[in-house]
């Protein structure tokens, strides 16, 4: 009988980990998870989605910061994953104006040990989690992968970035695969309380006023969480492959010229206004917002939208979910798991 594959996924208590480990085990991978259950969120929701992932045998976790020394390289010896699925970070835009340090931690040297391990150990195809958020103040849109990315806004950002930049050198230096994603604004059930969505939900159940940055003059490419898995399922069988020469590289493809590495957007390139977004909860909720019209923050970028050609051409797939449709099914979730 055919061994299953095995993929390691850090971040799997996480809103993406979970969906990304359930979709794993259900095309038969064994699955190694790593996650700390760092409590920059409701910690309870991380542990009850560990807890439904270890329903199934083919799953195992490890409740330990990536950044341990010799944690990784342990595992990735005893393993030996055939994939790698990075998710683990300290996620967050506006959060990271007061923590840097914690992005340096987690971002960066959790990032190092990864890729050192991989070095040591190295897997068929590697994909790491970047953001929307490196396109920084880029106004031209919808994003493009091959386009410029250089003046990230935050902090967060600024860690992202440099995660797809040492992650190119590990792919030259040591011929190992890399894809990195840039995520855009992913939502849906069991989703992260410190994001907009959740947030909304749980003010506007509880009659309090809603806070809305840049007086709701904001633009979100707001991304299906199932539809995102569906992307990123797809992508574990596209493994970059080192170009022989820079011009055998397609238009549009941001391979590098001198690595088994690219970057792909995950997006639904279908960018939505913050008030389509409240109007959405407003419907599924049955409930009016009175919204608290607040000022810019530092960091946040005014507007999102993927440019979705690389990932449609890599994988014949691209996000369909539209935004009242997903809202309706995060607000189920959220009825169903906090008032049931
Ligand atoms: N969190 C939050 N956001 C608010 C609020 N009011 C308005 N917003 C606005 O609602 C939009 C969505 O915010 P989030 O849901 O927090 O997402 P994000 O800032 O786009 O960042 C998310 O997506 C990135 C990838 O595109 C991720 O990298 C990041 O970790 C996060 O998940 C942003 O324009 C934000 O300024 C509020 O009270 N809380």
């Amino acid at each position: 009988m055919k061994q299953p594959r095995t993929a390691l996924v850090t971040g799997a208590a996480g809103f993406i980990g979970y969906f990304t480990c359930k979709r794993l085990l259900a095309d038969g991978f064994r699955v190694i998870g790593v996650d700390n259950l760092s409590d920059y969120y409701d910690v309870r929701l991380k542990e009850r989605r560990q807890s439904e992932l270890l329903q199934n045998p083919g799953f195992r976790i490890v409740n330990k910061a990536i950044e341990t020394p010799q944690l990784l390289m342990d595992l990735f010896e005893a393993e030996q994953p055939d994939i790698v699925i990075h998710l683990a970070a300290q996620a967050g835009v506006r959060y990271s104006i007061d923590n840097p340090r914690s992005y340096l931690e987690s971002n960066l040297v959790g990032t190092f040990e990864l890729l050192e391990a991989a070095r040591a150990f190295p897997p068929g195809h590697m994909l790491l989690a970047s953001t929307s958020s490196a396109y920084g103040a880029n106004t031209e849109m919808p994003y493009r992968e091959t386009m410029k990315a250089d003046h990230q806004m935050s902090f967060y950002a600024a860690t992202k970035k440099a995660n797809e930049a040492m992650a190119h050198s590990y792919a030259h230096l040591f011929g190992l695969p890399v894809t990195m994603f840039r995520f855009f604004t992913v939502y849906g059930p069991w989703g992260r309380p410190d994001m907009a969505l959740f947030r909304f939900t749980k003010a506007m159940l509880a009659g309090e006023a809603i806070d809305v940055y840049n007086h709701g003059e904001m633009m979100r490419d707001f991304t299906f969480v199932e539809d995102l898995v569906e992307a990123v399922r797809r992508l574990v069988d596209t493994p970059p492959i080192r170009p022989d020469k820079p011009k055998d590289i397609a238009d549009g493809d941001s391979l590098s010229p001198v690595a088994p590495w690219r970057i792909v957007n995950i997006g639904n390139s279908r960018p939505v206004q913050l008030g389509d977004m409240i109007a959405a909860v407003e419907e599924a909720l049955g409930v009016e917002a009175r919204r608290n019209l607040m000022p810019m923050q530092p960091g946040d970028v005014p507007a999102t939208w993927a440019d979705a050609d690389l990932l449609k051409s890599l994988t014949g797939y691209v996000p369909q979910t539209d935004i009242r449709e997903g809202v309706g099914k995060f607000i189920e979730w959220y009825r169903d798991y906090y008032q049931a």
